[in-house]
């Protein structure tokens, strides 16, 4: 019995969904199981708390792995000793500490600070062979989309919800639509996957892949290695998209095999069977199909607050007044004065101060080789204040100090860090003071994100660094290389000599890998794998008899009838809703200040915050409880939960608006919280005046309509998936929920193990015999080399 509800072709996603679905219910809801489980320390303390109040354990520790990565600072760790005096800002010691309490009390699998093998969260899955091609990988993090270079399904989830994979190894999904960006040609010479996916933005927007999983194909993604393609999917959810996906090939397998965590011998071959069966049919259908030129793409950075300000580098900093669409208008206004920069000015003679070389869109080591081969035998300009090179993990850092690239960055200038985000967010020590340009490897430039009032660049490794040699942007075909004999440097699209020391470093003897596999593997039989297609009817009383309370002590929603504030922005990213200085509690609450805080405070003249005019801050609008959005894609970007939590705190309980981030959707209703997608024409005709005037929306959930306070109907029949609804309107817990499920979620497993017995052992296989107590960096090579 196989679970395609499709007779016919069926695409990569379609494949890797089907694989994983425990249970699909009356309503059209799956439980998806989840192979591979990523934590770090700032969407998972509150997770944890969780599970400990309702007295549950992490069902697959072997399935989990946890690091710390984004509140660490990047200085030198020859001095560690412990986190106490090395994490010197308060609130990031404490996440990190957490974290290390709650993997020793659950017995989750971690590479902490002294582990080389540490590093951000999505560089050490794909290091370790923990992500394997068509499983199933979630983080609570938006850019787990990076995964997907594999073949997996793999997608950023919000808190509540890494407390529910911990508790279940599930996910409750609705179907995504399918997306093919389609790549005709080749990428011309000096042209990386980082520009080609910031082209792809520019062009459809970052709102164009929402709701679909988007599947990159064609030569020229052929031709990329693991790296480039790790980054273009990683980059997959700034274009809106739940996940990216790319087919897993020879190239992909070669990458795999022999990692720590991969399937060895007979495993891996019986491995080999099942993933070269995950690609797209022949006459599979997509929802959209996005063809780009290969030969269109020139070297691509960005000018303003958004992934989708991408520009040619031949390009000019663009003119409000040639824009006609107001909202655009007004955004592309703000942005041109947030960044500093006057309509018209050519890209290429933009100075910049800064440049930060890192992050999980680009620290891995081609990239840093790609930099590296640039700035060799340069010095950096004289009007550079700083240049950071942040390698994404501590296996990339040895590696490129094994190759001698620390001493090439050291010798033109650039500084030589410990993994970690650093800049990307600047939780951490590593930001940019108020109004410093950046040339920056990373993938998000809104506002504040590198610090407050920080004017963030996206481009290339390559670009960055060619900035940094001439203080501004150039097109890094007009660079001149100077000694060019770094290995395997590849500026062009194809890459070669893979980090093979990386995989090297970790060789030991090969671990028991729990097997009862045959050595013949019927290839029907991997193609799908058999779920019972059961439909559980539960009563909502079944469902109140479960132990555990609502995460978030979530009330039932029936009819509000709440006072509207209006907004009128499109792209109003997590950041912007709750910017990264709050990510750091370990609690839900509490966040009422935050909500919008660069929008709602500025600094007065002794430093204090000054409240402005935003509307959340003038009356009535303080008491607001709906929230009207005129533009589209309300909540992109960070996976952050804390964005609905804010907009709680503050007494938010619905938000109206033409269209959601996925992540910020999905979040939104394990807090209680409704929003509701209504046409932008509507929202402007109907809600928008009222909010405008101060009145009140009233919203029924049961009945799905919104009326004015008079009574009159304004929207007979909004959409609400049935599932959503029936936990909203009855305050349920998804982790109740599904753990009524669990004959499903057991029988899946039994025959998991039997199927893909390859994915067994996941991080349990890990040694951490040999991690050093104190120091880590450059003097541990020799341990790590010989002793793991
Ligand atoms: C902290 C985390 C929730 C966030 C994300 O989801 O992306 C961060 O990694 C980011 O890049 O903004
Ligand atoms: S986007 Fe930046 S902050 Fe987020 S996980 Fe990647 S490196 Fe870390």
């Amino acid at each position: 019995m196989t679970f395609t509800e499709s007779t016919g072709p069926r695409t990569l996603y379609d494949k890797v969904f089907d694989a994983h679905v425990v249970h699909k219910d009356e309503n059209g809801s799956y439980l998806l199981y989840i192979d591979r489980h990523l934590v770090h320390e700032v969407t998972s303390p509150q997770a944890f708390e969780g599970l400990q109040n309702a007295d549950r354990k992490v069902r697959r520790i072997d399935c989990t792995l946890a690091t710390c990565d984004h509140n660490i600072p990047t200085e030198s760790r020859k001095n560690f000793t412990d986190i106490d005096s090395f994490i010197k800002q308060t609130d990031s010691r404490l996440q990190v500490k957490t974290l290390e309490k709650n993997v020793k009390s659950f017995g989750v699998p971690y590479f902490g600070m002294t582990d080389p093998r540490q590093g951000i969260v999505h560089t050490i899955g794909p290091e370790q062979g923990f992500t394997l091609p068509g499983t199933t990988v979630v983080c609570g993090d938006s850019h787990t989309s990076t995964h997907g270079a594999f073949g997996s399904l793999a997608f950023g989830i919000g808190t509540s919800e890494v407390e529910h994979v911990m508790a279940t190894q599930t996910i409750i999904q609705a179907r995504s639509k399918n997306m093919l960006i389609k790549i005709t040609g080749k990428l011309n010479h000096g042209v990386t996957s980082k520009d080609l996916i910031l082209h792809i933005i520019g062009e459809i927007g970052t709102a164009g892949g929402t709701g679909c999983v988007m599947e990159f194909s064609g030569d020229a993604i052929e031709a990329l290695s693991m790296e480039a393609r790790m980054s273009m999917c990683n980059m997959a959810i700034e274009a809106g998209a739940r996940a990216g996906m790319i087919k897993p090939d020879e190239k992909t397998f070669e990458y795999v095999k022999g990692r720590p965590l991969a399937p060895k011998g007979k495993e891996f071959e019986k491995a080999l069977k099942y993933w070269r069966t995950l690609n797209t049919d022949e006459g599979a259908q997509f929802d959209h199909i996005v063809t780009i030129k290969a030969e269109d793409v020139i070297p691509t950075i960005t000018w303003g607050t958004s992934p989708q300000d991408a520009l040619p580098i031949s390009g000019s900093v663009p003119d409000p007044a040639k824009e006609t669409d107001p909202i655009k208008k007004s955004g592309m206004e703000r942005a041109l004065q947030y960044m500093g920069l006057e309509p018209n000015t050519p890209l290429k003679s933009i100075k910049i101060d800064k440049v930060f070389i890192g992050s999980c869109t680009n620290a891995r080591i081609e990239d840093l080789r790609n930099a590296a081969a640039v700035v060799k035998g340069h010095k950096l300009a004289d009007n550079i204040l700083q240049a950071m090179v942040v390698p994404g993990s501590g296996l990339v850092k040895l590696q490129a100090e094994k190759e001698g690239l620390d001493q090439i960055f050291l010798e033109s200038g650039f500084e030589w860090r410990e993994a970690g985000c650093s800049m990307c967010l600047g939780m951490n020590p590593d930001i940019l003071q108020p109004g410093e340009r950046c040339a920056s490897t990373s993938n998000r430039n809104f506002e504040g994100r590198q610090g407050a009032l920080a004017r963030t660049h996206l481009m290339s490794p390559a670009m960055a660094a060619a900035a940094g040699i001439h203080g501004h942007f150039i097109d890094i075909r007009d660079h001149e290389y100077k000694d060019n004999d770094i290995p395997a440097v590849a500026v062009s699209s194809e890459s070669e000599g893979e980090d093979t020391l990386e995989k090297a470093a970790y060789e030991h003897d090969e671990p028991t890998q729990p097997s009862d596999s045959s050595d013949e593997v019927a290839e029907d039989e991997l193609k799908d794998i058999p779920v019972t297609h059961a439909v559980a009817k539960l009563s909502v009383s079944d469902v109140k008899k479960s132990k555990a309370p609502a995460a978030s002590g979530m009330q039932p929603f029936l009819k509000l009838d709440g006072l509207a504030a209006p907004l009128d922005k499109a792209n109003v990213d997590t950041d912007a809703i709750i910017p990264k200085q709050f990510l750091k509690t370990i609690k839900r609450t509490g966040l009422k200040n935050g909500l919008f805080y660069e929008l709602r405070f500025e600094k007065d003249a002794n430093g204090k915050d000054k409240e402005t005019d935003f509307v959340l801050n003038v009356n009535p609008w303080r008491k607001a409880e709906v929230l009207v959005v005129t533009g589209d894609n309300f909540g992109c970007g960070s996976s952050r939960e804390h964005a609905p939590w804010a907009l709680k705190d503050f007494g938010i309980k619905s938000i109206i608006a033409p269209s959601f981030g996925d992540i910020f959707y999905n979040n939104s209703f394990k807090n209680g919280l409704l929003p509701i997608r209504i046409d932008q024409d509507v929202i402007l005709e109907k809600f928008y005046p009222i909010a405008k005037a101060g009145g009140n929306l009233v919203i029924d959930l049961p009945s799905q309509t919104i009326s004015d306070s008079n009574g009159n109907v304004l929207v007979e029949h909004f959409e609400i998936e049935t599932f959503r609804k029936h936990c909203l309107v009855n305050g349920l817990d998804d982790i109740g929920i599904t753990l009524q499920k669990e004959e499903f979620i057991s029988k899946y497993e039994a025959k998991r193990r039997d199927i893909y017995s390859f994915l067994e052992g996941g991080s349990k296989l890990l040694r951490f015999d040999n991690i050093p107590k104190k120091a880590v960096g450059t003097t541990t090579f020799d341990i790590v080399h010989e002793k793991w």
